[in-house]
C-alpha cells in the first residue's frame, strides 16, 4: 500500500521569500534592500512573484505600527519570532493588499507547516480574526512623528502619507541610455535635472541600460547634493564618507578627479566596480573621518556624513523601527566630529558641502551651526537653483520628501579666501 503523501500544499514561493526576508530585517540581522535583493537573486522567481515579495516585504515595513496594534490583542503570551514575521505578513496581506481572508489563512498556513516557521493552528486562527484597529495615518513612531510635524508643518501628513508609497526608480541616463530603456519596453515617466523616474519592465540590474553603463540609480535629493558643489569639471575633488561611491560616479561623470574616502574598506571595491561598469575611474583611500586626513587640500570638498538616514523612510522603512532619540544624538556627535576635519581639507576659497539623508535638525542644521560658530573662517551660501521642493533652514536646506525625493540637508560652506598678506610667505 502507497503511503499518503503528509506533505502540506506549497505556498507561493514569493510568500516565503517574504517572510524570511522580513524576519532577517525584524530581527536586526539586515537592512530591508540588500536582504531581498540577495534572496530574489537566490531563488529567481518570476517578475511577478519577485513583484509580490517586494511588496509585502516593504508594505510590511511601512505599515508595521499598525499591523502590531491590529495583531497584539489576539496574541497572549510568547510568540516565536518567525511566527511573528508570517503573521504580519499575512495581516499586511489581509488589511491592506485585500487579498480574501481563505486565501490568505490557506497560504500562510501551509508556509508555516512546510517551512516549519511555528505553530500553523495559531496561524491559522490569527489570520482568520485579525481586523484593522484605528492607528495614527502617519505610521511612525510618536517621536519621530514630532520631527516631521515641527519640520513640515501643514505639509506633515502630506509628507507621512507619501513615505508609505513605494519608491520610484530614478535614474541618471546618458542620452543613449534613455533611448535603451525606451528601446527595452521601458517608460521615462519624469524627467528632473539630470535624473528620470523609470519604469522598466523586468530587474534594473539586467537591464541593457544598466549592464552597458548608461544608468546610475540616484534619488534626486541625492544628486541635489552633487548639484551643491557646482561645476567641478576638470577640478579635483574629495568625496568624504564616499560609501559606494554613487556621488562619486556623479562626479566622476561631470569630468571631476575624484578622491573617494571612506573607513570601510570594502565599500571602496563596491564604488570601484560600478565606476568600470560606466566607463569612469576614480581614486580611494580608506581613512576614519574622526581623525584628521593627510591628503592635499582641494577647492571642492563633499562630506556626505553617515547619518540615521531618517528622510529615506520610503526606501528604508525599517529605519523607523529600529531608530531613537538616543541614536539620533550618537550620530549628531559622530557628524560634528568629522565636519571640522573635512573643513581642514578646504582650499582658501574653496566650497564644502555637508550633507545628510536625514530630517533631524540635530544632524543638519544643529551640525553646521555649531562647526560656524567655531569656524568663523567659513560662511553659508546658497545652492543653486534646485527642481525639487526644499525648506530653508539654518544654514542650509531640506528636501522635502514628496513625491519619490528623499529628505535631504544640504549646506554649502565657503571658505574665506587668504588675504595677499596671509597668504605671503614670511621666511
Ligand atoms: C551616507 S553614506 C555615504 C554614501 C556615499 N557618499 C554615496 O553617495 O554613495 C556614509 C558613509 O560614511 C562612512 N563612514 C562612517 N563612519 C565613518 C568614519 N568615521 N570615517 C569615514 N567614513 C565613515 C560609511 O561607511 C558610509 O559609507
Amino acid at each position: 500500500m502507497s503511503r499518503p503523501d503528509r506533505r502540506p500544499d506549497p505556498s507561493n514561493p514569493a510568500r516565503e521569500v517574504a517572510v524570511r526576508v522580513l524576519y532577517r530585517v525584524l530581527e536586526g540581522e539586515a537592512f530591508a534592500a540588500p536582504a531581498l535583493d540577495r534572496a530574489l537573486r537566490e531563488v529567481r522567481l518570476p517578475a511577478r512573484d519577485a513583484g509580490l515579495a517586494t511588496h509585502i516585504v516593504y508594505g510590511t515595513l511601512r505599515h508595521y505600527p499598525s499591523l502590531m496594534a491590529a495583531l497584539s490583542p489576539l496574541l497572549t503570551g510568547e510568540t516565536q519570532r518567525k511566527t511573528w514575521a508570517v503573521l504580519l505578513a499575512g495581516t499586511f496581506e489581509k488589511l491592506f493588499l485585500h487579498t480574501p481572508t481563505h486565501a490568505v489563512v490557506n497560504e500562510y498556513v501551509n508556509l508555516t507547516r512546510s517551512a516549519r516557521l511555528g505553530p500553523s493552528g495559531l496561524v491559522n486562527a490569527v489570520l482568520r480574526r485579525v481586523e484593522a484597529v484605528s492607528a495614527p495615518a502617519h505610521e511612525l513612531p510618536e517621536w519621530l512623528a514630532n520631527v516631521y510635524a515641527e519640520l513640515f508643518g501643514q505639509q506633515a501628513a502630506q509628507v507621512s502619507a507619501s513615505l508609505l508609497q513605494p519608491q520610484p526608480l530614478w535614474l541618471s541616463l546618458s542620452e543613449q541610455g534613455a533611448q535603451l530603456i525606451e528601446q527595452n519596453g521601458g517608460k521615462l515617466l519624469r524627467a528632473l535635472d539630470e535624473v528620470d523616474e523609470v519604469e522598466l519592465p523586468g530587474s534594473l540590474r539586467e537591464s541593457p541600460a544598466f549592464v552597458q553603463g548608461h544608468a546610475q540609480p540616484i534619488n534626486p535629493a541625492s544628486l541635489a547634493c552633487v548639484h551643491a558643489l557646482g561645476n567641478v569639471a576638470g577640478q579635483r575633488v574629495l568625496d568624504l564618507a564616499g560609501g559606494v561611491g554613487v556621488k562619486a560616479a556623479m562626479l566622476a561623470a561631470r569630468g571631476a578627479h575624484v578622491t573617494s574616502v571612506d573607513v570601510v574598506a570594502r565599500k571602496h571595491e563596491a564604488a570601484r566596480q560600478n565606476l568600470q561598469r560606466l566607463g569612469l575611474k576614480a581614486e580611494f583611500i580608506t581613512h576614519d573621518l574622526t581623525q584628521p586626513l593627510d591628503v592635499p587640500k582641494s577647492d571642492f570638498v563633499l562630506l556626505d556624513a553617515p547619518c540615521t538616514g531618517s528622510g529615506t523612510l520610503r526606501s528604508h522603512p525599517e529605519i523607523k523601527l529600529r531608530l531613537n532619540p538616543e541614536g539620533v544624538e550618537e550620530l549628531a556627535a559622530l557628524q560634528g566630529q568629522m565636519l571640522p576635519n573635512a573643513a581642514a581639507l578646504v582650499e582658501p576659497g574653496g566650497v564644502l558641502v555637508y550633507s545628510v539623508c536625514s530630517v533631524t535638525p540635530q544632524e543638519g542644521p544643529e551640525v553646521v551651526q555649531q562647526f560656524l560658530n567655531s569656524h568663523p573662517d567659513f560662511t553659508p551660501e546658497d545652492l543653486p537653483e534646485l527642481d525639487i521642493p526644499v525648506l530653508r533652514e539654518g544654514p542650509g536646506i531640506f528636501t522635502v520628501p514628496l513625491d519619490g525625493v528623499d529628505g535631504f540637508y544640504i549646506a554649502r560652506l565657503r571658505k574665506r579666501a587668504e588675504s595677499k598678506e596671509e597668504g605671503m610667505d614670511h621666511n
